[in-house]
């Protein structure tokens, strides 16, 4: 059993040489289940075989609606340069224009094989109908430019189309340099519709230098050939040229008969031209005979027919005028596109230096925010290096007195009355004779290690300890009444006591003088505080230092 497929394309190969096989292969194919593929290409041939048949109307209506189904591709290029042919015979203008517009679209995106060479065969073939030679030869010239190797058949068809634009412009140019041309290019082919075609065109030529007798002997050269090929179009033209030709002999009779054929086949009527020049020489060949009726009769059936084919003529013009008018008017589309184009991108180059100035300007902004961020971090931390030297002493790295005061002000304003605090002031023991003896150095160093062992108390009650004088000392402590501070006052001692003075002072221990108060005897003003504390302060030194004296009031204090 055969792939569907396979008997299509088998079909396809022998559509134009062997119509009647190609026929009976699409009807085996048609019974067996195809894609949609295949049923669309097997519909597409067997349309074909309806325009060979003479039927191009029929054919084109069942081409139509193949077309929105293949937009690319090879049916794509193969549906259209059929149709196209089909509109050139059906003078459906505006509908070929549209196609030949499509397919150069398609064409664009398609490899340069035979469907795409044959495609642009389809387009030539509707300009010369439109008399638009200039535009076929471009074309021609344009397909020929490219070292693809063609066909030898799709290079007699190019070539023939070739003879026929020029043909229309310069007819008087042609000589038969040409014919031999046309005949090495197409003769040794199996003849078949395409081959054939430039016969036609000779023959018309022929005529029309109204060189009857070469059209007749030319057409009766190849009367055979084209006869067998069935084709009527070809044919009917063939036998026009011939007719006229034996008229103009005087040939009448041989005319008449050759004429009749013409009138009597119905197929004639879709074939406007042809039959409008056949009626005419049916009127002058009754003239002749002087059958006036007659002849007035074929006149009149050309007269309808010549409005027929001005009607189409116009039609023709208008629709090359409409291809023209939408060809300026996409081109006015098209510059006003760029126009808007440009205008886009000056907008965007605008927008990009917006966008540019608008980083710039995040940029600085994120910058300034960030030297802002960092000066202001810098002067907090000046401040607080401000206020830290502001409160610290520099040699101890205690509060200072200004420190002190204020610290502990703010904890009196705020007093609780069931609490009791104390204040302990105290003075090193014989700084001057340490400063003396082993210099003030050593003397520095002492202030720095009683400091040191009062940073390291780890008290809760401690609410502030500040060096407040040269070598005096205080320490305010929480919750805590006189004779609790005194205790704390000789674990301070014992601290001092054994710091290690070996190196520096030969052994000479650390000591000091405690005054002691509290806010139940001394009051709760800072003031009345220091007064008391310095009174016994004052008291332990006179009464030999290295002791602590608890403030009583009256000035009555006890060590
Ligand atoms: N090395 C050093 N000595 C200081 C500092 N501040 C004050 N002094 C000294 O402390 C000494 C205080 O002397 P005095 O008031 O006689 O006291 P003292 O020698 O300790 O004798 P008493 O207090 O009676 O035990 C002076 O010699 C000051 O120079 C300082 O910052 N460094």
């Amino acid at each position: 059993a055969q792939e569907a497929i396979e008997l299509i394309e088998q079909a396809d190969t022998l559509r134009v040489t062997e119509r009647q096989s190609s026929v009976a292969l699409l009807k085996k194919a048609s019974r067996l289940t195809l894609s949609p593929y295949e049923q669309d290409y097997l519909n597409y041939l067997t349309s074909f075989h309806v325009a060979m048949g003479g039927d191009i109307s029929k054919a084109a209506r069942q081409i139509e609606p193949l077309l929105s189904r293949h937009v690319s591709g090879r049916l794509a290029l193969r549906l259209r340069a059929t149709l196209l042919s089909l509109y050139a015979g059906t003078k459906e203008w505006e509908k070929g224009v549209i196609l030949v517009n499509e397919l150069a679209t398609i064409q664009k995106e398609a490899p340069r094989d035979t469907d795409w060479y044959t495609a642009r065969v389809g387009q030539i073939f509707f300009f010369l109908h439109l008399e638009l030679f200039d535009d076929a030869l471009q074309l021609i010239l344009d397909a020929r430019s490219y070292p693809e190797v063609i066909s030898e058949e799709l290079n007699c068809r190019f070539t023939t189309y070739e003879f026929v634009s020029l043909k229309g412009l310069h007819s008087q140019r042609i000589d038969n340099v040409w014919l031999q041309k046309l005949q090495n290019t197409c003769d040794h082919l199996t003849p078949n519709v395409y081959t054939i075609e430039y016969v036609v065109s000779w023959a018309e030529l022929l005529n029309e230098r109204k060189d009857y007798q070469s059209t007749v002997d030319f057409v009766e050269a190849h009367w055979e050939k084209v006869s067998q090929l069935n084709y009527y179009h070809l044919f009917a033209e063939l036998q026009e040229f011939y007719a006229s030709a034996l008229f103009s002999l005087g040939r009448y009779q041989q005319a008449e008969a050759i004429v009749n054929e013409l009138v009597n086949n119905p197929l004639s009527e879709n074939y406007l031209q042809g039959f409008l020049n056949a009626s005419m020489l049916k009127s002058d060949l009754a003239m002749k005979r002087q059958n006036f009726a007659e002849s007035y009769h074929w006149l009149r059936i050309a007269s309808e027919l010549r409005r027929q084919e001005q009607k189409s003529a116009l039609t023709k013009r208008l629709a090359i005028a409409q291809a023209e008018f939408s060809l300026a008017a996409s081109e006015r589309a098209l510059q006003s596109l760029s126009k808007q184009n440009a205008l886009l991108e000056s907008e965007l180059s605008v927008s990009h230096q917006r966008m540019l100035n608008t980083y710039l300007v995040v940029v600085l902004s994120a910058t300034l925010i960030l030297l802002t961020l960092v000066s202001l971090f810098r002067h907090r931390q000046q401040r607080k290096r401000l206020i830290t030297t502001a409160n610290t002493d520099a040699l101890t790295g205690l509060a200072n007195r200004r420190c002190f005061t204020e610290t502990v002000s703010s904890y009196l304003r705020d007093i609780e009355p069931t609490t009791t605090y104390s204040l302990v002031l105290f003075d090193l023991d014989n700084l001057k004779w340490v400063n003396d003896g082993f210099g003030h150095q050593n003397g520095d160093w002492v202030l720095q290690q009683v400091s040191q062992c009062i940073s390291t108390l780890e008290s809760p009650s401690v609410l502030s300890a500040a060096r407040i004088g040269g070598e005096e000392f205080a320490i305010f402590l929480r919750d805590m009444s006189a004779n609790q501070a005194q205790k704390f006052a000789a674990q301070l001692q014992q601290h001092f006591q054994v710091i290690d003075t070996n190196e520096r002072l030969d052994s000479w221990r650390i000591s000091a003088s405690f005054g002691i108060c509290d806010t139940q005897t001394a009051g709760v003003q800072l003031s009345e505080l220091l007064n008391a504390a310095d009174m016994a302060l004052y008291q332990a030194k006179r009464a030999g230092k290295q002791q602590a004296v608890i403030y009583q009031p009256a000035n009555n204090a006890t060590t």
